[in-house]
């Protein structure tokens, strides 16, 4: 049978960096075939040739059979391929509906009767595959999880034959990853060819069929996946064993740094986001989130870095070492010493047209470190910005010429927590799925320096979909159901489970949904 893709030799430059050297690989039709590397090591590029967003500089790209060149991703999907991409590439100010047809119907694109037949498509889509999406719903009013169940609509509603799916199920609790698996799986039983890009290992594991490893620009293995193990695809990877769950000693506490008192959120419509939420964290604790994206944690990110302060209604208090906190503005909150992660860097956090020095500055700008009498202090600044791409091992060619947008996903994201975690007079610290995107080796890193923020005295609050994440740093966990804290998870709870390796999921699960 003829490979769905074939690439020979392909090649791929940005400049005289080499982003894809070389690479041949086959992925057969009917299978799913997952890509892992490193941050950096080419995937993204290598999906994005396939999908004509990019033209190769060397080498042949073979679908079903047949040499093609696309020109652009129009090619692509009229040659039946379908891509997912690892940021979504949505219109906000459109509903769900007009975001799956736009650019397939030409003409009336938006007539009532073409969008009425457009939704009922997408609805019997949605109940097939069991992705809860109303199609009539503003895309600017949905969730980064629901936003990304659209993405992979839009792919299904043009009947892809081909799919790519980058990073796929970054945003998705356990359980929408277990039906999305049960979907791509039916879809690979209809005849579909799947290729995923993914840091998970488990989930290679759990879902494809073939595994190739990509290590700087190049792909250095391909495996069955029944014949290889997680820890064996982490050194392919990284080239070292790479602890797939960090040293976590036992946390110290001290007093309560902040205290969220029977907080309540009211939107402007009148539907309660918070009801009566209740938490403290004390210094050198970490108290992480768990919860079904959705059930508040947005709202609570908002107001405690004061946003939201003019929409819709608040009650209670945030109190931070006893002072209320609730309303000021964020740049009043940060000066407190508070520092945020988002959960969306490229909203919240990062301006992708300026260099990684003035990103790695971002929100810490007017820090008297940074200043001499004159402006900025260049050697202060270079310093600073060199010390932390070389301790939180962010890959760019240069700090000062380059855009951030030249880096690969998961190096932004360094970016980003790197100028978090390394504030001086951290109080408290935000982190809302710190980890997403970046792979393993850096989670290692990433992880191990919020425990040093911790243990240097921060009261630390994860946002997080990913469970081992929570369950391997938090001090205690709290569970989020419709804006209120259902159940608290002990320390004593935590650390014993930790000691049997006992994963939590169930428990967490009963209290979330
Ligand atoms: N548009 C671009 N311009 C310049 N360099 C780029 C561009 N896109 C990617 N690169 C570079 O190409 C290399 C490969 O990036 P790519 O995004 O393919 O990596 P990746 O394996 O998908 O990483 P991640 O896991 O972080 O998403 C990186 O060094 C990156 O900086």
């Amino acid at each position: 049978m003829e490979p769905a893709v074939r690439l020979t030799g392909i090649t791929k430059k940005f400049g005289s960096a080499e982003a894809n050297r070389n690479v041949s690989l086959s992925i057969m039709q009917g299978t799913i075939h997952a890509i892992v590397g490193e941050n950096g090591a080419g995937k993204s590029t290598l999906a994005k040739l396939i999908y004509g967003m990019y033209r190769p500089d060397g080498g042949t790209i073979e679908i079903n059979g047949k040499a093609v060149a696309f020109a652009s991703p129009g090619d692509a999907i009229a040659a039946g391929i379908g891509m997912v991409h690892q940021h979504f590439m949505l219109v906000p100010t459109l509903t769900v509906t007009e975001n799956v047809i736009l650019g397939l119907e030409k003409k009336r694109l938006f007539s009532q009767l073409a969008l009425k037949k457009s939704g009922d498509i997408i609805q019997q889509l949605s109940r097939k595959y069991d992705f809860a999406v109303d199609p009539d719903a503003l895309v600017s009013a949905l969730s980064v999880g629901e936003e990304q169940r659209v993405e992979i609509i839009k792919v299904l509603y043009r009947n892809a034959g081909i799919l790519i799916l980058d990073e796929p199920t970054a945003v998705l609790t356990p359980q929408e990853t277990d039906t999305l698996f049960t979907v791509l799986r039916s879809l690979c039983r209809a005849g579909k060819t799947i290729l995923i890009i993914t840091h998970k290992l488990d989930e290679v594991l759990a879902v494809a069929d073939t595994v190739s490893v990509m290590r700087q620009g190049e792909v250095t293995g391909t495996l069955p996946c029944r014949k290889t193990t997680k820890e064996e695809l982490a050194v392919m990877m990284v080239g070292r064993s790479v602890l797939l769950r960090v040293e976590n000693p036992a946390p110290s506490p001290g007093k309560t740094m902040l205290s969220v008192e029977n907080l309540d959120y009211r939107t402007d419509d009148g539907r309660y986001k918070l009801q009566k939420l209740n938490f403290s964290i004390r210094a050198g604790e970490i108290f992480g989130i768990a919860g079904v994206e959705g059930n508040g944690q947005s709202e609570l990110l908002s107001l405690l870095w004061g946003l939201n302060r003019k929409s819709g209604a608040i009650s209670g208090k945030i109190l931070l070492e006893g002072t209320d906190i609730t309303g000021k503005t964020p740049a009043a909150i940060s000066a407190l010493g508070v520092s945020l992660v988002p959960e969306d860097r490229l909203k919240h956090a990062v301006i992708t047209a300026y260099s990684v020095t003035e990103n790695m500055l971002f929100g810490r700008h007017r820090e008297t470190l940074f200043h001499n009498r004159s402006g900025f202090n260049r050697k202060t600044v270079n310093d600073f910005a060199r010390k932390l791409r070389e301790t939180y091992d962010v890959r760019c060619r240069d700090l000062d010429n380059q855009p951030l947008a030249y880096l690969s996903g998961g190096n932004q994201q360094k970016v980003v927590v790197a100028r978090e975690l390394e504030r001086p007079g951290l109080k408290l610290l935000i982190l809302a799925q710190p980890t997403r995107g970046v792979d393993i080796g850096a989670i290692e890193m990433i992880h191990r320096s919020i425990i040093g923020a911790r243990d240097k005295g921060a009261a630390i609050l994860l946002i997080s979909s990913e469970l081992d994440e929570l369950i391997a740093l938090s001090t205690r966990i709290g569970c989020i159901y419709k804006g209120s804290i259902r159940r608290i998870f002990t320390e004593t709870e935590l650390s014993e489970g930790r000691e049997k390796e006992h994963s939590f999921e169930q428990e967490i699960g009963l209290n979330i949904t």
